[in-house]
């Protein structure tokens, strides 16, 4: 068992108290990690580990002592007191071997109200076709690591992952999943080699194949939201004569792209900064395919940044939504007659997925091909909306 481990509760909790959300929990942990360097990487490990595991399961668990939610977190997401058992008397450690329904019901025999449903708050909000228990329950794991190997790069890949001993799970062909702390980028060379995309990103360019014809003739494509370029790279992996374009309101992420397609083997492609809720000044094109990745609650993604259920705010769900709307509005009239136009959102909530559908479809000017929920919470991966509409030619 840890030995240290009621210090490292007392330092979690200092930590919880301190933490007010608007840092990612992650750069917050850096900060305050290095503010108090008596800790040592052992030590920032354990606190940093009850820290997340509070925010994964807390909500789920009804007392207001930080301490105790911390404690009864911890049974429930670790599979036994092996490590942990010393932060609990006699009664919770013979209950830590129990099924998780079981282990549920012994908390809340202690904490009355606890239920594994209320680890989301927001399951009014959830897009139809998500199973909300589930879906809540699985905020308690952390996701894999997904890795989509690069074309012509697969035999070169598994041999560097063979050698170098890390364990790996192939998902489908060029999709491989990995415990979270593997370091893979030791070994292979991220974004030549093998980009780091989560399942539900990969599937994506599942209905991506659906504007792709056999013709040799070029595909302009706009990534109109590109941040650092993930979708981007899909696009240029599965579209041959692919003719890029991407922009973003941050002219700093482009930068990131940049240094991104460097190493991905992307020389020509057009970009640009622009703010596409505005007034655009786009250069006057039309593309055969515009990609929007908006920017979202990223609602679908919070099994890796657990704090965001303790500091999401509901109404955020609609300034997010107004966003969408404004963006896709503003992009459609880039589209070529009979072009595409592929809307994806990492959320989980109807009003940025089927309303953002329903908004479009009013326009008259797109016919809707396909739409899917990529319910990766049943995967140990993100959770995604992806709609692929058709330009009419009214
Ligand atoms: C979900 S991210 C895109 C992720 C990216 N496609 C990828 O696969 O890595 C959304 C992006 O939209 C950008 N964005 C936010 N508001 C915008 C706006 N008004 N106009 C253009 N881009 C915007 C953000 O800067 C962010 O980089």
């Amino acid at each position: 068992m840890i030995k240290y481990a009621q210090q490292y509760l007392r330092s979690a909790v200092a930590v919880i108290a301190q933490y007010d959300g608007v840092l990612p929990l992650s750069a917050f942990l850096k900060q305050y990690f290095k503010a108090n360097p008596k800790f040592g990487s052992k030590d920032r490990k354990n606190i940093s580990h009850l820290c997340y595991t509070f925010f994964r399961a807390g909500n789920g668990v009804n007392t207001s002592s930080v301490e105790e939610k911390i404690k009864a977190s911890v049974f429930i997401c670790e599979t036994n007191a092996d490590d942990w058992g010393l932060l609990v008397d006699e009664q919770w450690r013979n209950n830590w071997n129990a099924d998780i329904e079981a282990k549920w019901r012994f908390v809340a025999s202690v904490f009355p109200g606890s239920d594994p449903a209320n680890l989301f708050p927001w399951n009014q909000e959830l897009s139809s076709g998500i199973d909300a228990v589930p879906f809540a329950v699985s905020h308690l794991v952390q996701p894999d690591l997904f890795l989509r190997i690069r074309p012509e790069r697969s035999r070169k890949v598994f041999e560097k992952l063979s050698a170098a001993k890390i364990p790996f799970r192939q998902v489908s062909g060029n999709c491989l999943a990995l415990p979270n702390a593997s370091k893979i980028d030791e070994v292979l060379n991220i974004d030549t080699e093998v980009v780091i995309q989560d399942l539900s990103s990969q599937r994506v360019g599942d209905v991506l194949k659906l504007c792709i014809d056999d013709s040799k003739l070029t595909k302009t494509v706009w990534d109109c939201c590109a941040a650092s370029g993930g979708k981007s790279i899909l696009a240029f992996d599965l579209i041959k004569n692919i003719q890029l374009t991407v922009s973003d309101v941050r002219a700093s992420i482009l930068r990131n792209l940049q240094d991104r397609f460097e190493r991905a083997g992307i020389k020509n492609y057009h970009s640009f900064v622009a703010d596409l809720a505005g007034e655009l000044k786009v250069p006057p094109t039309s593309y055969r395919i515009v990609i929007c990745d908006a920017p979202c609650s990223g609602s679908g993604t919070w099994g890796r940044t657990p704090e965001q259920l303790h500091f999401f705010t509901k109404d955020k769900i609609d300034s997010y939504s107004a966003l969408q709307k404004k963006i896709t509005t503003n992009v459609i009239p880039y589209i070529e007659e009979n072009g595409y136009f592929l809307y994806i959102t990492c959320s989980v909530f109807k009003k940025e997925n089927e309303e953002i559908v329903s908004h479009l479809l009013e326009s008259k000017k797109l016919e809707l091909v396909r739409s899917e929920l990529l319910k990766g919470y049943e995967e140990k991966a993100d959770s995604m909306f992806v709609a692929l509409f058709r330009r009419s030619n009214a």
